[in-house]
């Protein structure tokens, strides 16, 4: 037997995106994996130390981290409460640039968590050294990550019952708007490698905010659990020169023709129902402005905007808070935005209450918000939808559509459908 002499490679030395994430699962400190729109580089955190409770999430006091929160928040608005949210600190942070490459920071608030994250990058050395390969980077792995889906009898009937339901409220004049989901199980052949679905989603839509978090055991009271999105909306930016984004996102078509060709977006024909859903959204956020009296924002749309295999209408807010003199804009409108009239409705209170006593599942972080805060200096917080829930092999997706007294019930489910399609095409590869 001849032995290698060549010594390894700085590459071959270097964790994988993999060997981390496997790190922090096995060690149950939760983490947070995203990637920004029409960006390559990912990032990568890991929270040391305490257990994960609901905070505040004050983007001008955070330190470095990432916000998930759940959408049946019980902030009241009217008290100038901010928005509660869980808060995974970047006590480890890493880059991993288009290649794969991993580029790690360590930022520990106190010498306390040293040791936490010593033994952290131990355990990571363990898992190279055990020879668990770094896989190759990308959508390209080649890895075939099997599933299928649980059938589920009563579900399209349960669903519609509610849109019709929910349709003769708006009707009699209850509320104008309420955004009703459903879930859908599947079940994979064996415990999936979140990094390989994350690259797939990522490759898939490089338009969308894609991020995997890794809640373990009692987070919430609830049992271990990794969230993974591709959501093509935007709750709250603020970007290190200070400009605030928002944007109002509604109605929905397949961005593709019935033959399967691609749809341009300036082809796409949307109807008074769709027009009029997004207005409401539209309207629901120049409210929130004129409630704090902010008149010099920029408004643009609605535009058709692809999102996938789906078409959305949007229109875009922008704000320029250093020359408003605002600089907790985006902390106030947080507060004042979720939920949106895109996963909610309007007026607010009757919305949701119609949802919490209509809807057979506990949504949880579907629809609540999610992203990075005060990383690189910018925060960007993304409504969570086209969402799962991953549980060892089970899966549960979440769908919602926004309905209007013009809601036909068997169309709604049919657009709750096309939006499980984003996360099971893109997780097919
Ligand atoms: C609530 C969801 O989508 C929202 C965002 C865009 C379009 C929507 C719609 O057409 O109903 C929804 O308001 C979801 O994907 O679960």
């Amino acid at each position: 037997m001849i032995a290698s002499s060549a010594k390894p490679t700085a590459r071959q030395l270097a964790p994988s995106l993999s060997h981390i994430w496997q790190t922090a699962l096995d060690t149950n400190q939760p983490a947070a994996l995203w990637r920004l729109p029409n960006q390559t580089d990912k990032r990568l955190i890991v929270h040391l130390g305490d257990k994960l409770t609901e905070q505040p999430i004050d983007l001008d006091e955070l330190r470095p981290g990432f916000a998930i929160g759940l959408f049946d928040n019980p902030t009241d608005p009217n008290r100038e409460e901010m928005a509660k949210a869980f808060y995974l600190h970047a006590d480890l942070q890493y880059t991993i640039d288009g290649n794969g490459q991993v580029e790690p920071k360590r930022d520990v608030p106190t010498a306390s968590l040293n040791p936490l994250a010593d033994a952290f990058q131990v355990r990571v050395r363990a898992a190279m050294q055990a020879g668990q390969e770094p896989r190759p980077s990308g959508a390209g792995s080649l890895s075939a990550i099997e599933f299928t889906e649980t059938t589920q009898p009563d579900a399209q009937r349960n669903f519609e019952d509610a849109v019709a339901e929910a349709v003769r409220a708006m009707q009699a004049g209850k509320f104008w708007k309420v955004v009703i989901s459903r879930t859908k199980t599947i079940e994979f052949a064996e415990q999936p490698d979140v990094t390989i679905l994350f690259d797939r989603l990522c490759a898939a839509y490089p338009a969308a905010f894609v991020s995997a978090v890794w809640l373990p055991e009692g987070t919430g009271g609830a049992p271990a659990q990794i969230w993974l999105s591709a959501t093509p909306e935007r709750l709250v930016s603020v970007e290190a020169d200070g400009v605030f984004r928002t944007v109002a996102l509604a109605g929905t078509q397949s961005a593709y023709y019935p033959d399967g060709t691609l749809k341009r977006t300036a082809d796409a024909l949307w109807s008074q129902k769709e027009i009029e859903e997004q207005a409401l959204v539209s309207r629901y956020i120049i409210g929130c402005f004129k409630k704090i009296r902010l008149r010099e924002y920029v408004e643009e749309g609605p535009k058709t905007a692809q999102a996938g295999n789906l078409m959305h209408l949007c229109t875009q807010y922008t704000v320029d808070t250093n020359a408003v003199n605002f600089p907790q804009l985006g902390t106030v409108m947080l507060r004042l935005l979720h939920p949106t009239s895109a996963v909610c409705g309007m007026p607010r209170p009757e919305a949701l209450h119609f949802i919490q006593t209509h809807e057979r599942h506990d949504r949880r972080f579907y629809a609540g918000f999610a992203g990075p805060v005060n990383i690189d200096a910018a925060s960007h917080l993304f409504v969570h939808i086209r969402c799962l829930k991953l549980e060892g092999k089970t899966a549960t997706l979440y769908a919602g559509a926004g309905l209007t007294e013009d809601s036909d019930p068997q169309k709604e489910w049919l657009e709750t459908e096309m939006k499980c399609q984003t996360l099971l095409r893109g997780m097919r590869g």
